[in-house]
Parts: structure tokens; C-alpha cells; sequence
């Protein structure tokens, strides 16, 4: 797919060895401004090691992988951090900590911008409770501000973590399986709130149905290659039995 903006991500040859195993083999693609890309495959077919080679948290092995522009292997530590602060990123298990209020969780989204003295006050007298009331209005839980983490539900955790994403206010959202934990209809509200968020989007997904309901564009991943890159509509069932076949 090609588009006249510049991309947001840009993988450009790219491999990724574990213990001199290829999990993602040679790997070209862009992802541009507003779109909603789904990253579907099998277990172990390489989406989560995509999703961190496209935040910066592992390098590849071989090729590059630029963002907003910027080949990350070129750039000092302090660049590829501010970099990462444009990149929000929405996992599985939420990464919540989970004896702390919501308002504190939601105000993890700061960090990249506050100073360590900031962080430590905003523990004891919460810093921008307005900004977090708002972002957890956007979720549909604004009333749990001052609730302890691990007295919500999971899909009201899911929430309080975009909240926090909604906070930190990235120019991109990269979200690793978000939806495996959560029951279907509870998977739908999500991927829903997620899609409608205003922001490009880069979700890895197990549910096929979903990622052609909410995404617009589909990246088939087997084996660390791509097997097809193309729009939601355009995916056949012959695509999708090629993508999930079992190796004889
Ligand atoms: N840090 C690591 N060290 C060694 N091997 C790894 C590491 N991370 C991932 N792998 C391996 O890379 C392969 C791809 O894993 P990855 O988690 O990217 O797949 P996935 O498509 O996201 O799978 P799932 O849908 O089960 O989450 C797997 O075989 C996995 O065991």
C-alpha cells in the first residue's frame, strides 16, 4: 500500500534473530498517518516481536527500522526515548501497577514529559487530575479515578491503560494482543474504543473477525514473513486458511 504522507514506521529489510533462529525474516513495510493496521498470524508467527521492533524496545538483527523519519540504530539513547514518547503501547497483561489508584496509572502516561521531582509528588498529591478524569471519561470510567487497580475488572484495567495512553498522547498506538484476556463482547468494546481513539493504530490480534471489523488494513504474518499486506475487504478465506494451515 502506498500513500503521499511520510510513514510513521518504516521497516526496511528488516530480520530479528533469537539464538541465531529468525523469528521475523526480512520484513518491508510502512505504516502511515491514520491508518488502523491489524498484525494477524498464527502463535509464534512473529507479532510481538514486530510490535517491539516497531517501538524501539528490541533492535533488529539485520535492516533498519526507521520512525517518524528517524533510523533508530543512528540515534543516541536520549533521541530513541523521545521518539519512544510518541509511541503509546497497550499490552496484554496492561502493565498496571496494581496496588495503586487509577489516577496514579493513568498519570504513568506523564512520565516521559515530568521530572523525577514531579512523578514523586504527583505519588503522594495527584498532579493533573483533570487531564486523567478526562481520558477516563473517554474510556467510560470516570467515576473509578480513585479506585485501587486490582479491585477492576480486566476490561476496566484494559481501559485504565489506554486511559494512560490517551495521557501520554502519542502520535501512534501499538497494541500487543489487547484483547486475549477479555471475554468477546467485552474484546468488541475495546477494539471498538481503540479504532475510534482519532489515532493510527498497529494491533496485533488472535481474532481474525475482529481485525477485519475494526482495522482497515490487514499485515498476514507466517513464520516472521508477510504473507499478505492489503485492505480488511480484500482478505479471502484462501488467505486466511494459507495464513493459519498447520505445517505437515
Ligand atoms: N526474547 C526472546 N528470546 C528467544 N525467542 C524469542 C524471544 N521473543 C520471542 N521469541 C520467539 O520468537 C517467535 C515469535 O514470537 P512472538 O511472540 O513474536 O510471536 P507472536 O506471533 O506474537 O505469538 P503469540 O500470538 O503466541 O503471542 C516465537 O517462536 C518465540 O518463542
Amino acid at each position: 500500500m502506498t500513500n503521499n504522507q511520510y510513514p510513521i514506521f518504516e521497516c526496511k529489510n528488516v530480520t530479528k534473530q533469537f539464538n541465531n533462529f529468525p523469528v521475523i525474516q526480512e520484513i518491508t513495510l510502512q505504516i502511515f498517518p491514520g491508518q488502523k493496521v491489524a498484525l494477524v498470524g498464527s502463535s509464534g508467527a512473529g507479532k510481538s516481536t514486530l510490535i517491539n521492533l516497531l517501538n524501539g524496545t528490541i533492535r533488529p538483527t539485520y535492516g533498519q527500522v526507521w520512525v517518524l523519519g528517524r533510523d533508530l540504530s543512528q540515534l543516541k539513547p536520549q533521541s530513541v526515548r523521545k521518539l519512544q514518547s510518541q509511541i503509546g503501547t497497550i499490552y496484554q497483561q496492561f502493565h498496571l501497577v496494581n496496588n495503586l489508584q487509577v489516577i496514579h496509572n493513568v498519570n504513568a502516561g506523564h512520565l516521559g514529559r515530568w521530572s523525577f521531582l514531579q512523578a514523586a509528588f504527583s505519588l503522594m498529591f495527584p498532579l493533573e487530575v483533570e487531564t486523567a478524569v478526562g481520558a477516563l471519561k473517554r474510556v467510560g470510567i470516570a467515576e473509578k479515578v480513585y479506585q485501587r487497580c486490582d479491585r477492576l475488572s480486566g476490561g476496566q484495567q484494559q481501559r485504565v491503560a489506554i486511559a494512560r495512553v490517551l495521557v501520554q498522547d502519542p502520535v501512534v498506538i501499538l497494541a500487543d494482543e489487547p484483547v486475549a484476556s477479555l471475554d468477546p463482547e467485552l474484546s468488541r468494546e475495546i477494539m471498538q474504543l481503540l479504532a475510534e481513539l482519532g489515532k493510527t493504530l498497529v494491533v496485533s490480534l488472535h481474532d481474525f473477525e475482529l481485525a477485519r471489523r475494526f482495522c482497515d488494513r490487514i499485515v498476514g504474518l507466517r513464520q516472521g514473513r508477510v504473507l499478505f499486506d492489503c485492505a480488511a475487504e480484500a482478505v479471502t478465506l484462501e488467505m486466511v486458511d494459507e495464513l493459519y494451515k498447520r505445517d505437515n
